[in-house]
């Protein structure tokens, strides 16, 4: 099970977070986020990623793809996440700087999506609102539905995931990784270390895999 971390704007957080054994730490970049991270910020959490051999992962949403997948590359981060209204055309060219990208998109706004049509190396399906903490009816992916037929395995869950409901949730859907922000938060922005060890022991328990 691929955990990953969002929202991180520091060093000790995000060093507390590879050494509870998530998998990779996201840094949204976005005005409306209560998460925004400067430039300063993203290299901290970029660096501590490095360090622990981990993905890092650029999150935008409004930034145009080519300037998402520069600051990316500049900043040295593996992956890049977009959000929102990308075409397979801002796919491609992000992808021709930074090969790593990834779709995040929701069900509800987009109840057709099916993975790889943007070229994406990996499908995050996420709540209608990204970094709400709104969970989201899963119950149209289970194993074995025409929609899971469709979505396949390699694909992220995201939406609305804390420590308490993930294990119930992964074992619903058996997702191939989780994501997580407003979940392991004090308040918007804020992030608990304890609930990010929390977190990330109760996925990999639920997945029947507590070593990395
Ligand atoms: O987290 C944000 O504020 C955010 C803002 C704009 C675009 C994306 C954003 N987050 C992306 C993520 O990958 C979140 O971890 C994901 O949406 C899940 O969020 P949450 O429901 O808060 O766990």
């Amino acid at each position: 099970m691929y955990v990953k971390i969002c929202g991180l704007r520091d060093a000790a957080t995000a060093r507390h977070a590879v050494a509870s054994g998530a998998d990779a730490l996201g840094v949204v970049m976005s005005a409306r986020s209560p998460r925004n991270a400067g430039v300063g910020e993203a290299a901290e959490v970029v660096a501590e990623a490095r360090h622990g051999g981990i993905d890092a992962v650029l999150v935008v949403d409004a930034m145009p793809a080519v300037r998402a997948a520069e600051t990316a590359l500049r900043l040295g981060f593996e992956v890049l996440q977009l959000h929102g209204d990308y075409d397979a055309a801002d796919f491609a060219a992000a992808q021709r700087i930074l090969p790593r990208v990834w779709r995040a998109a929701s069900l509800a706004r987009d109840p057709g999506l099916r993975a790889g049509d943007r070229g994406e190396e990996r499908l995050l399906l996420d709540g209608a609102v990204p970094g709400s903490g709104a969970g989201w009816d899963l119950s149209p992916l289970a194993p074995g539905t025409a929609l899971r037929a469709r979505i396949g395995e390699g694909w992220v869950l995201a939406g609305g995931l804390d420590a308490r409901n993930v294990a119930d949730r992964v074992r619903a859907v058996m997702p191939w990784g989780v994501d997580v922000s407003s979940g392991v938060e004090r308040e918007p922005g804020l992030k608990d270390p304890a609930l990010i060890e929390r977190f990330i022991v109760a996925a990999r328990g639920a997945a029947g895999t507590e070593e990395r």
